[in-house]
């Protein structure tokens, strides 16, 4: 579904523990250190449960304890309010069991 794309600068500043992608597509990117493998999966399974509900999926890879996200919207060209969604709810979940790395 198409939706107006937001502008990056304003995304980034009520997010503050996100980069700009550094690429040619307008996205967000958030690094994240958990305990162990277990932990790192655990908060991807939370995170693809909400990408199901609400049908937005990040981009991503892990190695072992270690999560690097991307977000935004392809169907937008830019970032959207999904993308403001999704990164709110992975940060609540990442402050109570990740780290920033
Ligand atoms: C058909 C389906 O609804 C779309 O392809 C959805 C699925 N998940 C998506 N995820 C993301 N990140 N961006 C999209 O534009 C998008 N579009």
């Amino acid at each position: 579904m198409a939706q107006t794309p937001l502008d990056l600068d304003q995304v980034l500043a009520d997010l503050p523990q996100w980069r700009a992608h550094a690429g040619d597509r307008t996205a967000i990117e958030r690094s994240l250190r958990f305990a162990d493998f277990n932990a790192a999966f655990g908060f991807m399974t939370r995170v693809a449960l909400l990408a199901e509900t609400i049908d937005h999926h990040p981009e991503w890879s892990n190695v072992y304890n270690r999560v690097d996200i991307l977000l935004t919207t392809h169907d937008a060209g830019g970032l959207t309010e999904r993308d403001v969604r999704m990164a709110r709810f992975i940060d609540d979940i990442a402050s109570s069991q990740g780290t920033q790395s």
